[in-house]
């Protein structure tokens, strides 16, 4: 039986639309799991990134709850939910919102500084590792701008895990990248996910979605199906995919 990470009850988010309320989140009742990579499909519009960031804390919710280590986070004040976004919980987006004067080094380091938890000096050898570990030494003391755009995620993830958040948030973390740079990124959050990392990933592309041990649909504001799939393998890609791709058929995707 896997540990509870976070837990939603009954939440619900709307938007006000022409006079009346447009319910993108319908009273969701979801746990995620400790060490699951936990990707939501669904139709453009569906209401993924409304999910990931009423979960994570980042947007507020209409109605329900979100529960995080026993506590009921969406009651929580800002300052509150700023620490846990900054110490438990990491984020990586579609734009990697790299401080653009600051070296690759200095961009995930900032985030480690920011915690006090962490002395300076394991701070440095942190984000040393990571970067060998991305790949990204040989470029760690360039700008954002001098290198691609899949360098550049790369880094935001470093950034994203370098205070070992209980679970690192992912919305289409791929969205901006080529082919090349995508599985790039997907092989690296694969590989920490496989070392323990927990990861709630919205997408709706077929190869990111190929990643996930949990694959969860979201329709009509409601999580309507879901598909618990083993580690992923490189070799066993093809028969994953048909098997994802009949799910996704049955979702009406
Ligand atoms: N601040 C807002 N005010 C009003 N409506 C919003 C707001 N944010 C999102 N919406 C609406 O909520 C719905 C869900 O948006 P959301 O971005 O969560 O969908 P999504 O499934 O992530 O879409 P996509 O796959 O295209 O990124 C959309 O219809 C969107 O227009």
């Amino acid at each position: 039986m896997k540990d509870i990470i976070l837990s939603a009850r009954g939440l619900c988010k709307s938007y006000a639309h022409n006079g009346g309320q447009n319910h993108i989140l319908n009273h969701i009742d979801l746990d995620i799991y400790k060490g699951d990579f936990t990707v939501v499909m669904g139709a453009s519009g569906s209401g993924k990134s409304t999910l990931l960031y009423t979960m994570s804390g980042m947007d507020s919710a209409t109605a329900g709850k979100v529960i995080y280590q026993g506590n009921t986070i969406t009651e929580f004040k800002e300052d509150k939910l700023a620490k846990l976004r900054q110490g438990d919980f990491g984020f990586v987006f579609q734009q990697m919102h790299l401080v653009s004067n600051l070296s690759l080094f200095e961009n995930v380091a900032v985030t480690g500084y920011l915690n006090k938890n962490i002395p300076g000096a394991e701070v440095g050898k942190r984000v040393k590792e990571l970067l060998e570990k991305m790949g990204l030494t040989p470029m760690s003391k360039r700008l954002p701008s001098q290198v691609s755009g899949g360098e550049q995620q790369r880094a935001a993830i470093a950034r994203a895990v370098v205070n070992r958040p209980d679970l690192l948030f992912a919305d289409e973390p791929t969205g901006a990248l080529n082919r090349k740079n995508t599985i790039e990124v997907l092989n690296l959050l694969t590989e920490l996910n496989k070392e323990g990392q927990s990861i709630l990933m919205v997408t709706h592309d077929m190869k990111a979605a190929l990643r996930a041990t949990r694959l969860l649909y979201l329709e009509d504001g409601k999580i309507t199906g879901e598909l618990t799939l083993p580690p992923y393998q490189p070799l066993e890609e093809k028969s994953r995919e048909t098997q994802v791709d009949a799910w996704l058929s049955s979702m009406e995707w």
